[in-house]
């Protein structure tokens, strides 16, 4: 069990994470999802205690993650394959982690196995690794200590789709198995597939979250109006859920009728009336995305 509690980050005035709070259960796999710069990798880092918290706490087994005694047999933790030792082999990264953790030697042979690096690829130094050995490498060493706990971001960043397929099916046995495993990702797709429950974050702030299949399967609409706020006042008003995504729409929790019938109501004219497919997820994701798309700078 992970558990997130108001979870804060400040850097200067910038809020990077911004009063988060999630549970990721074991059994199962939540997707953490959102774009480029939403906070992921902070809120990751905070769970464990490699950036302290502004404020609020995170903790995993019931205990922060810096008082666990051995966390690597407890938590496997990914967070930036690329900064690995570049100088050492792929076994040897293993093998230090092995002993510090107190595990088998074996273990080390199994884990390369499991991760399909062979012999050959265990001997090269990880400098002259590509960014998916560095990936399988990073993903043998978070499960090295037989955890009950996986925090992976981004794993599946440079695989190749053979390698993407593989640790879908790894990920979902290790969940069968009463595993609790948190992934983020920047792509949607990516944890559909693999997720059981998904928190959507969109600058430091969680935008949704819950069970994939509610999620995706509620029915809600896209509506958008010049006058967004007169608009989502009527909405709520109306005891309708409205996410504001920063955009020039809003998602409500409702049908389309209904949603159009109170925008009539209300004299607004509306620039944008549809159904949201993917039960609004998808169109959350790709405008959280827009308003912070890089090239959308200066466009
Ligand atoms: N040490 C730091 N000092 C200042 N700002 C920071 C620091 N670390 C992160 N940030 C900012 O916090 C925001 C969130 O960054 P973070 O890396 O958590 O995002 P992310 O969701 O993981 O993005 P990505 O998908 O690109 O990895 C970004 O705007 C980033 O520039």
């Amino acid at each position: 069990m992970i558990t997130i509690d108001r979870l804060s980050r400040r850097y200067g005035s910038f809020t990077a994470v911004d009063d988060i709070s999630f549970e990721v259960r074991p059994g199962s796999v939540t997707g953490f999802l959102g774009p480029n710069g939403a906070g992921k990798s902070t809120a990751m880092r905070m769970m464990v205690g490699l950036t302290p918290p502004s404020s609020g706490a995170a903790t995993v087994l019931g205990r922060p993650y810096r008082s666990l005694p051995n966390p690597g047999r407890e938590v496997g933790v990914l967070l930036d394959a690329g900064a690995q030792h570049g100088g050492r082999t792929g076994r040897e990264v293993l093998t230090l982690a092995a002993v510090l953790m107190g595990v088998g030697r074996a273990r080390v042979d199994a884990m390369l196995a499991l991760v399909g690096l062979s012999p050959t690829e265990a001997r090269r130094r990880v400098k002259h690794y590509s960014l998916g050995m560095r990936q399988r490498l990073g993903i043998a060493h978070a499960l090295l200590g037989d955890p009950q706990v996986l925090i992976l971001d981004e794993p599946a960043n440079g695989l190749d789709p053979a390698g993407i397929h593989w640790m879908r099916g790894l990920l979902r046995d290790f969940a069968a198995r009463g595993g609790t495993v948190l992934l983020s990702s920047h792509l949607l797709h990516e944890v559909e597939v693999v997720a059981d429950e998904l928190v959507l974050i969109g600058r430091g702030r969680i935008v949704a979250q819950g069970a994939k299949t509610e999620l995706l399967a509620s029915t809600s609409t896209v509506v958008g109006s010049d006058d967004l706020d007169v608009l989502a006042d009527a909405l709520e008003a109306a005891g309708i859920t409205v996410t504001r995504t920063g955009g020039r729409t809003l998602v409500a929790a409702a049908p389309l009728d209904r949603v159009g019938r109170l925008a009539a109501a209300e004299r607004l004219a509306l620039t944008e009336l549809r159904a949201s497919e993917g039960g609004g997820l998808e169109q959350m994701f790709l405008e959280l995305t827009a308003d912070d798309a890089r090239e959308a700078v200066g466009a």
